[in-house]
């Protein structure tokens, strides 16, 4: 093989950069103007994956200009007890991004959860009116980890129009709403579960292989296309040869770097991107608050001032 092994990373970090740049202009723009974006993160119990996560928004949003505060619930709060805590951040003018961390305990429907945060502060787009969005074609706010996976393979220059791809996992997070990113761009998607007959025959098709279930190592170099691009979304902290903690993906990354032309390293993938994205999901809720305060305040000033 002529080409090294690192140009078949596809590296977050850079593209990640390049957003929370943007974020901040922005970020200090509206703050200038009166609006300072703040992004208030909800956990439910102990989650491994989330922790990492939720470190790195308030590192990032910093970074970015956004304030970010963190609510930490016990696992045994009922639903009613999040429910009301969520209404007092729908009604706190301060507060203009809401981001419920998943998964949450079993007792705690999430779609009432969802539900109860406010459409204009749901920086992920995950309420249930919110997330038919992306079925319009409406794609500027998309759940996080979703829209940094399409984005870092828009990064490998393949032209999505027409480009086979399957994706493996249908979490309302993160493999429904990659299928319906894609789509839109043109792409012929095949989205595989836990019900599927043969995830392999399907994956050994895919230009473009999307994994995200939460097994480590799933993914090996004979269910790979040669030349395909393989996008890890997986999380997984398990304990390394060395007795230290460390997050792996869910492709087997050392076997299928020798079969794929591309693949994201975890960490450093899809990771940092979902973070930058975030924080621009946030900037995204704010104009459109912005928007509402001018079309309901600025009208009516204009009428009291005639
Ligand atoms: N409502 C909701 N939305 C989510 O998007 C969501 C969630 N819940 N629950 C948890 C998972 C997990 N997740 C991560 C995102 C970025 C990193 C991340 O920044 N990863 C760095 C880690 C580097 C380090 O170790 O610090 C990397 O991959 O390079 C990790 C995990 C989003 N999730």
């Amino acid at each position: 093989m002529s080409r090294s092994d690192d140009s078949r990373y596809l590296k977050g970090g850079p593209v990640a950069q390049r957003i929370i740049a943007s974020v901040r202009e922005d970020a200090a723009i509206a703050t200038a103007e009166g609006f300072p974006p703040k992004l208030v993160s909800i956990t439910v119990g102990d989650t491994a994956a989330v922790d990492v996560y939720v470190r790195n928004q308030r590192a990032k949003a910093e970074l970015a200009g956004i304030g970010f505060e963190e609510r930490r619930f016990a696992a045994d709060i009922t639903a009613g007890e999040l429910e009301a805590a969520i209404h007092g951040l729908n009604a706190d003018p301060r507060v203009t991004g809401i981001i419920i961390q998943r998964p949450v305990p079993v007792h705690i429907p999430i779609k009432t959860l969802q539900a109860a945060v406010h459409p204009l502060k749901d920086v992920e787009g995950m309420h249930p009116a919110s997330i038919g969005n992306i079925v319009y074609n409406q794609l500027d706010l998309a759940p996080c980890t979703a829209a940094a996976s399409v984005e870092l393979l828009k990064e490998t220059g393949l032209d999505l129009k027409g480009l086979e791809v399957v994706v493996v996992g249908h979490s309302e997070i993160v493999g429904k709403p990659i299928a319906f990113l894609l789509m839109s761009e043109g792409a012929t998607v095949t989205v595989c579960h836990h019900m599927t007959r043969s995830v392999a025959a399907h994956a050994r098709r895919a230009d473009a292989l999307f994994v995200a279930v939460g097994k480590p190592r799933l993914i090996k170099a004979d269910m790979v296309k040669p030349g395909a691009a393989v996008i890890d979304i997986g999380i997984n902290s398990e304990i390394g040869p060395d007795g230290e903690t460390r997050i792996v993906g869910d492709v087997d990354t050392d076997s299928v770097k020798e079969v794929a032309s591309w693949i994201t390293p975890v960490p450093g993938g899809v990771g940092p991107i979902t973070v930058a994205i975030l924080l621009r999901n946030t900037m995204v809720a704010l104009s459109r608050q912005r928007a509402l305060y001018q079309a309901t305040y600025g009208v009516a000033d204009k009428l009291a001032a005639e």
